[in-house]
């Protein structure tokens, strides 16, 4: 990968400001309880917190899945809360990818019409140069005509990311890519996720309960019933474990 390839940081591509999200069910469970939390251009950031925290609440929302029930929730200076269907789901399939922990590939369809379905889905022109490049930054030459069974779980989630960047999204939201895979494989992928956004200026937004997986972000923030607690920049795995141990005794 060239560094010529990397895109300054310009700006937050992801506001959420002051997000509140209580689930019907349970007697109401309030998920999300006055989030306000930015990401900036072309960085990484870990999102973590004990179980049932509300890091896939706040991902979900922030990426436009979910409707918050107060609050705002700006893409790229674009205010989504105020967009009704289907201009939703048009904004989010220009501007965000996703990479799930398990994977959510279609084994219907090959690998390489795996990573183009995000921009037929969007209606877009498939930009076929940049996806075989992604296909080689991922290691992935060769095995587009595959289909995803034929591949084993790291060689997946590869796919899932290059479907992610094939379409040049402002920021790719990460649930928990590495829960599925071992430590090796895990190791590799986040390093993909690291160099997407050194040498190509991704943003990314990661959900995980991994102390090592988040020593790989810039930054990480913390979640506890619903609320950020606080945050890390730098995050090595010792004071990110400190920090998990700090907020699940709260
Ligand atoms: N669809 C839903 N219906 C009812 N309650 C929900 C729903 N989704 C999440 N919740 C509740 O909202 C709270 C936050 O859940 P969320 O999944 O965002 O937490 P999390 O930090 O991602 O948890 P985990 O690490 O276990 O995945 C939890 O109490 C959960 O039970």
């Amino acid at each position: 990968m060239r560094n010529s390839d990397v895109t300054p940081a310009r700006g937050l591509v992801v506001e959420v400001l002051d997000v509140t999200k209580t689930y019907a069910g349970g007697g109401g469970v309030r998920a999300l309880d006055g989030v306000s939390v930015a990401f900036e251009a072309g960085s990484f950031c870990a999102v973590m917190g004990p179980s049932g925290s509300g890091k896939s609440t706040l991902l979900h929302c922030a990426a436009g899945l979910d409707r918050p029930d107060s609050g705002r929730v700006l893409l790229a200076g674009q205010d989504i809360g105020g967009l009704r269907e289907p201009r939703l789901t048009e904004a989010r399939r220009q501007r965000v990818g996703f990479v799930f922990q398990s994977y959510n590939l279609m084994d219907s369809l090959s690998v390489w019409h795996n990573v183009l379905l995000p921009q037929r889905l969007a209606g877009t022109r498939p930009d076929r140069d940049w996806a075989r490049e992604v296909m080689r930054r991922v290691g992935l030459t060769g095995r587009e005509d595959d289909r995803p069974g034929q591949l084993s779980g790291g060689q997946r989630q590869r796919v899932a990311l290059a479907r992610a960047l094939a379409s040049r999204p402002e920021v790719i939201f990460a649930d928990e890519p590495t829960g599925a895979l071992d430590l090796s494989t895990g190791r590799e992928v986040l390093g993909l996720l690291r160099e997407a956004v050194d040498q190509i200026g991704t943003t990314i937004v990661m959900v995980t309960h991994d102390p090592t997986a988040a020593a790989w972000a810039d930054r990480a923030v913390f979640l506890a019933d619903g609320r950020i607690v606080t945050e890390l920049a730098d995050p090595t795995a010792e004071k990110v474990a400190a920090q998990m141990t700090a907020v699940t005794i709260r």
